[in-house]
């Protein structure tokens, strides 16, 4: 996974790679890992499938439920304090790995929250397993006073090389623009991956495939040739 935030004038970006992965195994080539908060939070999620989304999606209650107690618009700060008091009950046993963005009233923020609860106030942030190649760009192109067009390219960018670089991240880029106005998600906003027809036909006509000897064997006697090991 890469996932990325960047603050720009006027708002910040958040985006993030598709590739789900079990182990080895490519899981899902287009799954979300942007998550939403509130209107104006987002949440970009690395780790644990299913930690970063039930994470965010019980922070986002919690924090609706706050709003309404207090007739206010929530706070960016306040969704960071909650997921990483929550995160931090669990000890580091909840594997989600958070880029928390948004817009309040107090202006615009954006927070790391790690699966321990340690947490980061930056302008520009990185995390996942496709984090150094995305921080790389970061720190070679980012620039202060980013307009909204240079802000999401860079982010981008930034998940281009995890996708490119790091075999845990691929397939597509995500992208979520945060303002004062509103929030707008930006699905495969960049689909380098997509596969192409076969330039051949790899289909061969029964026969093809040469072979030395024939042996059959009776199901009776299948155990003399064939070491049968109940799983
Ligand atoms: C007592 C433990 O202390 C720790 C301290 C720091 C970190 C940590 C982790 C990360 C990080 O993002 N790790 C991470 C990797 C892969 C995926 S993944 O989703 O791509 N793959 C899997 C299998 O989770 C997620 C998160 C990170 C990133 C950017 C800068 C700093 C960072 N620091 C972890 C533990």
């Amino acid at each position: 996974t890469t996932i990325v935030g960047c603050i720009f004038d006027g708002g910040v970006v958040i985006a993030a790679d598709t590739r789900a992965t079990s182990g080895p195994i490519v899981a899902d080539k287009n799954c979300e890992k942007l998550h939403f908060i509130s209107p104006q939070i987002w949440c970009a999620g690395a780790g644990t499938a299913a930690d970063t989304e039930f994470t965010t999606a019980l922070i986002s209650s919690q924090l609706e439920l706050h709003s309404l107690s207090t007739g206010r618009k929530p706070r960016v700060v306040t969704c960071m304090t909650l997921l990483k008091q929550h995160l931090f009950r669990y000890q580091g046993h909840i594997g989600a790995y958070l880029v928390v963005a948004g817009v309040d009233p107090t202006g615009t923020h954006l927070f790391t929250v790690h699966a321990h609860g340690s947490t980061d106030k930056l302008p520009y942030v990185t995390m996942g397993s496709g984090s150094l190649a995305a921080m790389a760009v970061f720190e070679t192109k980012w620039e202060k006073h980013l307009t909204r067009e240079k802000a999401v390219d860079l982010c981008s960018e930034a998940i281009l090389a995890g996708i490119f670089n790091d075999l845990g991240s691929g397939s597509n880029v995500d992208v979520c623009v945060i303002t004062p106005e509103k929030a707008t998600l930006v699905r495969n906003r960049i689909t380098p991956n997509e596969r192409v027809p076969k330039e051949m036909s790899y289909k061969f006509t029964r026969g093809t495939t040469g072979y030395i000897k024939e042996m059959v064997i009776e199901k009776k006697d299948l155990k003399k040739y064939v070491t049968i090991v109940d799983l």
